[in-house]
C-alpha cells in the first residue's frame, strides 16, 4: 500500500533513471495522447464498477485512474504542487 505522494516520487524516479521494464517509462515514450486514452479507458471503468460493482471493486478502479492521472502528470513535467494548488 502507498500514498498519492509516495506514488508520485516512485513514478518520478523511474522516470527520471528511465528504468528498464517500468510500465511507466513505457507509457512515457507512448506520449501525452496514448496516456490520455487510458486516462479515460480508467475513468470510464472507475464509473462503471461504482455503478455496477462493489466498493472493492470500485476502489481498484479508482487507483489505476489515479496512476495514470500521474503519469500524465509527469508526461506534461507537473508537479503533485502544481496540481495542488488548484485544489
Ligand atoms: N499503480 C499502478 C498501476 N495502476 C494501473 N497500472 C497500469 O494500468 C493498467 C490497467 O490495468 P487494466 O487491466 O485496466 O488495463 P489493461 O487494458 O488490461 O492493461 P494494458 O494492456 O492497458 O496494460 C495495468 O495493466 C498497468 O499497466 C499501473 N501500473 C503501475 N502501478 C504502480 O506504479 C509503480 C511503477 O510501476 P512500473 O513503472 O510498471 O514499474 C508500481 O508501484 C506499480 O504498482
Amino acid at each position: 500500500m502507498k500514498t498519492f505522494e509516495e506514488l508520485f516520487a516512485e513514478l518520478s524516479a523511474k522516470a527520471a533513471a528511465n528504468e528498464p521494464g517500468s510500465g511507466t517509462v513505457a507509457a512515457l515514450s507512448a506520449g501525452v495522447h496514448a496516456i490520455g486514452k487510458k486516462v479515460v479507458e480508467e475513468a470510464a471503468e472507475s464509473w462503471m464498477a461504482a455503478e455496477y460493482e462493489s466498493a472493492d471493486r470500485a476502489a481498484e478502479e479508482i487507483s489505476q485512474l489515479l496512476y495514470h492521472a500521474q503519469v500524465l502528470m509527469l508526461a506534461k513535467g507537473l508537479t503533485l504542487d502544481d496540481v495542488y494548488r488548484h485544489l
